[in-house]
């Protein structure tokens, strides 16, 4: 094997049956069920027009030399409709490493959405399509084609390890991936935590919102109010 030049089959991915699960649940409510130890950091935005855009599907991974696209071309001929092609580009900015010939062609192979931890180009056409994507940023220069590069290993987002197959949800608030062997009971919490959430939204509207544990929380850390002048 030549390090660096590496591709892999799945072992594993989350089905379509329970990726559709979180079809409902905003990608805030799936991070909140996993100790805020899960996000692909702020810088990864979603450029579609439509704020609306949700992703959901099992990763095809590829880490590649930053600037570099070979293997993500090998990467789109393995693509599964479903799939959400998420690239780890090493977060660099100088080249685009995707645009819009190749999300087409991805496209038309079923992908469902595409994360790039690094820059995208054909912005225009990408941002107006209704593939939800997702970069750290945008930029005309071109990438190179010599590779290295790996498909389907783990990979690093902004600190956030995405394993093949693992679950990737996106939405305006950014992305998150939940391990394939935790799908089933993230997706239990996080349905709990919207049914919470709606009620709590219910109760900001009409006043009934309780915050008395806020003062609570501020004498047990070590607040005094101030005297209340006569
Ligand atoms: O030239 C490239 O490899 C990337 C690109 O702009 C496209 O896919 O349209
Ligand atoms: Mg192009």
């Amino acid at each position: 094997m030549t390090l660096g030049f590496e591709v892999h089959q799945r072992e594993r991915a989350v089905g379509a049956d329970v990726a559709k699960l979180f079809v409902d649940i905003p990608v805030a409510n799936v991070s909140d069920c996993m100790n805020r130890m899960a996000a692909g950091g702020a810088d990864v935005t979603m450029l579609n027009n439509d704020l609306a855009t949700k992703m959901i599907g099992p990763a095809l991974t590829v880490r590649t030399r930053p600037g570099d696209n070979l293997l993500v071309h090998k990467a789109l001929s393995m693509i599964e409709p479903g799939d959400v092609l998420v690239i780890d580009a090493g977060g660099d900015l100088t080249n685009a490493i995707i645009g819009e010939i190749m999300v087409t062609a991805a496209v038309a192979k079923g992908l469902a959405g595409l994360v790039v931890y690094g820059a995208v180009r054909d912005a225009a056409a990408l941002r107006a399509g209704s593939l939800p994507v997702f970069a750290r940023g945008v930029t005309h220069r071109g990438p190179y084609k010599d590779g290295p590069g790996e498909v389907n290993v783990p990979i690093n987002l902004g600190g956030m390890i995405i394993e093949p197959g693992d679950l990737v949800l996106g939405d305006a608030d950014g992305v998150v991936s939940v391990p394939y062997g935790s799908v089933t009971e993230i997706h239990a919490a996080a349905a709990k935590k919207l049914a919470a959430e709606e009620i709590s939204i219910a109760k900001a509207l009409s006043g009934e919102r309780d915050d008395s544990w806020v003062d609570k929380k501020l004498v047990s850390r070590g607040y005094t109010a101030p005297e209340a002048s006569a």
